[in-house]
C-alpha cells in the first residue's frame, strides 16, 4: 500500500507547526515533511511528532535574503550557505528529521556548479555524523525562474560528482513533469538516486487527483521500482486543508 507525508509548508500551514503535525494525524497521513521549521522551537515539533508517532520526513535549509531561494550554489556566499547547513542539520538532528533540502538558489555557470559541489560536499560531511542524507531538487521555471537545478539528469551528474553516498535527488513530480515529463523513465533512470518523491497536480500545483498527471500509473511504477516510502503531497490547498483530503483514501486504496 501507498503511504502518504503531509507536506506542512502548503498543509495546514496556517496552524503553529506542532498542530499542523496533529493535524495531518488526525487526517490519516503517514507521516509529515516541511520547508523551514526554524520559527518553532525544535523541542516543540519533537514533542508533537513523539505524540502523534509521526515522523519528520524533511525540512530545508533558510533561502538567504528577500528574493533569495537559497544560497548553496551562489559564488562568495559559502559562510552564509554553510550556517544554513549547520543551522539545518542541527534542527533535523533534534527532531529525528531524516533529511535535509539544501536549497541551491538563484545562479548559473561553473563557478555556481563548483559552489554547489563544495557546498554539498561540506553539507554531506556535516550530515553523516546524525544518519541524515541531503537532498538536491531540481524546481521549474516558472516558479523558480533562474534557480540553479533544473533537471533530474544535472541533479544526477552533481550527486555523481560527490564522492558520499548521503546525497540524493528529491523528485518533485511536479516540477520534473513540468520541466522535462517522461516520468515513467525519469524515474526509472534515477530510480538508484531518489531520496523523496513529492506529488502535486499539474500545471496547477493542487490536489494530487487532477490534472496532467495520473498518479495511480506513477504510483503504480513506483510500486515497480520497489518504492516503499511515503510519498510527500505538496500541493497547495485552495480550500481549508480538511477540505481537500478527498484524494487521500482514493489514491491510498489503488
Ligand atoms: O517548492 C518545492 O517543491 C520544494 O519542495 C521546496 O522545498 C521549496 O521550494
Ligand atoms: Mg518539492
Amino acid at each position: 500500500m501507498t503511504t502518504f507525508s503531509a507536506n506542512l509548508g502548503f498543509l495546514w500551514a496556517d496552524l503553529p507547526l506542532p498542530d499542523a503535525i496533529r493535524a495531518a494525524k488526525a487526517a490519516g497521513f503517514d507521516a509529515v515533511e516541511c520547508h523551514w521549521p526554524y520559527d518553532t522551537p525544535a523541542e516543540h515539533v519533537a514533542a508533537a511528532l513523539a505524540e502523534t508517532g509521526l515522523t519528520m520526513l524533511g525540512l530545508n535549509t533558510l533561502r538567504g535574503k528577500a528574493g533569495e531561494n537559497g544560497l548553496a550554489a551562489l559564488p562568495d556566499r559559502e559562510p552564509e550557505a554553510r550556517a544554513e547547513i549547520d543551522r539545518a542539520v542541527d534542527y533535523a538532528r533534534r527532531i529525528g528529521c531524516g533529511s535535509v533540502h539544501v536549497m541551491a538558489g538563484f545562479a548559473e555557470g561553473d563557478q555556481a556548479h563548483q559552489t554547489f559541489l563544495g557546498n554539498l560536499d561540506y553539507a554531506c560531511r556535516a550530515a553523516r555524523p546524525h544518519g541524515i542524507t541531503i537532498l538536491i531538487e531540481p524546481l521549474n521555471r516558472y516558479d523558480a525562474p533562474g534557480y540553479f537545478l533544473r533537471t533530474s539528469d544535472q541533479a544526477a551528474s552533481i550527486i555523481a560528482a560527490i564522492p558520499h553516498d548521503n546525497l540524493a535527488l528529491m523528485f518533485d513530480c511536479y516540477h520534473l513533469q513540468i520541466m522535462e515529463g517522461d516520468l515513467s523513465r525519469r524515474l526509472a533512470a534515477h530510480r538508484e538516486i531518489i531520496g523523496h518523491v513529492q506529488i502535486a497536480s499539474v500545471p496547477d500545483r493542487g490536489t494530487p487527483d487532477h490534472g496532467e498527471l495520473d498518479y495511480r500509473h506513477i504510483m503504480a511504477v513506483l510500486r515497480d521500482l520497489g518504492w516503499e516510502r511515503p510519498l510527500g503531497a505538496e500541493y497547495k490547498p485552495q480550500q481549508p486543508t480538511d477540505q481537500t483530503l478527498g484524494w487521500l483514501p482514493v489514491l491510498r486504496s489503488v
